[in-house]
């Protein structure tokens, strides 16, 4: 077995604030059958040490930037956690990044630090008898570990950094780097530092063995200027390094057969009773029950998905005779946005905002479409549930939202293998004549019971991506996959 220690902020179920979760939550299973152990590193918020309740101390450090720490392992939630108890860094309510003010905890470059260097002093046997063979670093707040590794006493780890949010680089002043404990070389242009400053992620990208991000397409992208966010330069360098790699989803979780958050369960065959969970949502969002296409969103409200473009065009969707539910929470501008829509469209646009995961598993099996406008989208999740779910996405033509669905176009239409609708990014007409053109064809049930179906039967499982990361480790820590199932 290739024993594997994935580095996250965040691993659904124990902590979610959006799709890194799924993704750390759902690899460890995916990876099993496929001769990889993984085991989760995560800092212990009272969420996750509330789950971990058979937790057993395996270590401990007394000065972890400014208190003790003590490293917790156990199952929780399905996964094999190893959980950093650190109160001074991590015993704080809420959302893990922000305080109740909005704005990001001021040392959470020590919380994230923290998380690193845990993860690298475990690669060189912190927990007796247990010596992982690479760290899978997750996004800016695992970033700093693949620096630990290439800057510390030994370099036998082998680190794969992956990126799910470029926009997030985890940027701070050059005054943190003394506090960082790393040697003074580290800080340059092949270490950590970054314009001036020092960016966990761009340490993470350049000083960890393999890059990967979330799709093919996107991984193509952040090495243009337009979509790099400024590490495109870095991102091209080191090329031969950089791999695509598609989410997938965890279809037991996600299983519109079986999800209890349902009101009604349904499989592709029995879609027409989908008509009961879209019965439930109207209710909940307090719309009208007519006859049109009920479109919704599960999103963060942010620029990033787009929404600044969809709320200029709700108006002319509740004029094709649309409704639209919308849940999420982000930029303030953007809710204040979708909140006079609902003024002015009563009955026919809703929103709930906040973070609520069974009502977003009752929209993708009510609502009719998905609407994911975004601006980039390194995978995107929301269009994968909405295939599983017949909920029919309605997708920007970028990043994984481009990898993963197959436009209703004459020719597709004609192939039968559409399933769902894309359209220029960063372009309110575009999104607009998406959503004209899924309301006539919504008016067609034929047609749109056989996209619908054909995107349930889609592979959106795990299968293939998963056997690619098991390739990537096994090529990192030169063994053959075949040989090393055996051991
Ligand atoms: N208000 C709400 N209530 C309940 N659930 C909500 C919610 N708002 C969002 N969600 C859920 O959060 C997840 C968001 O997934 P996305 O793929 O849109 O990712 P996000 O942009 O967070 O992550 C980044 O990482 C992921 C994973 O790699 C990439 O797919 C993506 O492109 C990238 O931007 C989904 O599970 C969605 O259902």
């Amino acid at each position: 077995m290739i024993e594997v220690l994935s580095v996250a902020s965040e691993a659904y179920p124990l902590i979610k604030t959006g799709g890194l979760a799924d993704v750390a939550g759902a690899l460890p299973a995916a990876l099993a059958p496929r001769g990889v152990t993984m085991r989760t590193l995560v800092p212990g918020y009272p969420s996750v040490l509330e789950k971990l309740t058979s937790g057993r101390q395996v270590a401990a450090v007394d000065d972890l930037w400014g208190g003790p720490a003590r490293l917790l392992a156990g199952r929780a939630g399905g996964l094999d956690v190893i959980a950093i108890e650190a109160a001074h860094l991590y015993d704080r309510p809420g959302n893990p990044y922000m305080g109740p003010d909005g704005w990001d905890w001021p040392d959470n470059w020590k919380r994230f630090a923290g998380l690193s260097w845990i993860a690298s002093e475990l690669a060189l046997g912190l927990v007796e008898g247990y010596r992982p063979q690479v760290l899978h670093c997750h996004d800016w707040q695992a970033g700093l570990a693949p620096a630990y590794v290439k800057f510390g006493p030994s370099d036998r780890i082998k680190t794969v950094m992956t990126v799910h949010n470029i926009a997030f680089k985890g940027s701070f002043g050059p005054d943190i780097f003394p506090q960082l404990r790393l040697p003074a070389h580290a800080y340059g242009v092949s270490g950590v530092e970054y314009y001036g400053g020092v960016s966990f992620l761009k340490s993470g990208l350049e000083c960890a063995d393999a890059v990967t991000t979330v799709s093919p397409n996107y991984a193509d992208e952040i090495r243009t200027p337009a979509f790099g966010m400024g590490l495109e330069g870095l991102l091209n360098g080191r090329a031969d390094s950089v791999y695509g790699i598609l989410n997938g989803i965890d279809t037991d979780v996600w299983d519109p057969a079986t999800d209890p958050a349902l009101s009604q369960n349904y499989t592709a065959a029995t879609v027409h009773q989908r008509r009961v969970n879209k019965q439930a949502l109207i209710e909940r969002f307090g719309l009208d029950g007519e006859d049109g296409p009920l479109f919704c969103v599960i999103s963060r409200l942010t620029g990033q998905k787009g929404m600044d473009l969809l709320i200029q065009v709700v108006d002319g969707l509740v004029a094709l005779g649309g409704r639209l539910c919308v849940l999420g929470s982000g930029e303030p501008h953007l809710e204040d946005g979708f909140r006079h829509a609902t003024a002015r469209h009563p009955g026919k646009v809703g929103l709930i905002t906040g973070y609520d995961e069974p009502l977003s598993h009752l929209m993708q099996a009510g609502a009719d479409a998905i609407l994911i406008p975004s601006r980039f989208e390194p995978c995107g999740l929301t269009q994968l549930y909405g295939l599983r779910y017949g909920c029919v996405p309605v997708v920007s033509r970028i990043g994984g939202l481009a990898d993963t669905v197959i436009d209703a176009n004459p020719a597709a239409l004609l192939a039968g293998v559409a399933t769902g609708f894309k359209h220029d990014a960063d372009n309110a007409h575009a999104l607009y004549e998406a959503i004209r053109k899924a309301t006539m064809t919504f008016a067609d049930e034929k047609t749109w019971r056989k996209i619908q179906r054909r995107g349930m039967k889609s592979d959106v499982s795990w299968a293939a991506s998963a056997e690619r990361y098991a390739d990537l480790y096994a090529d990192l820590i030169g063994v053959r996959r075949d040989d090393n199932q055996d051991d």
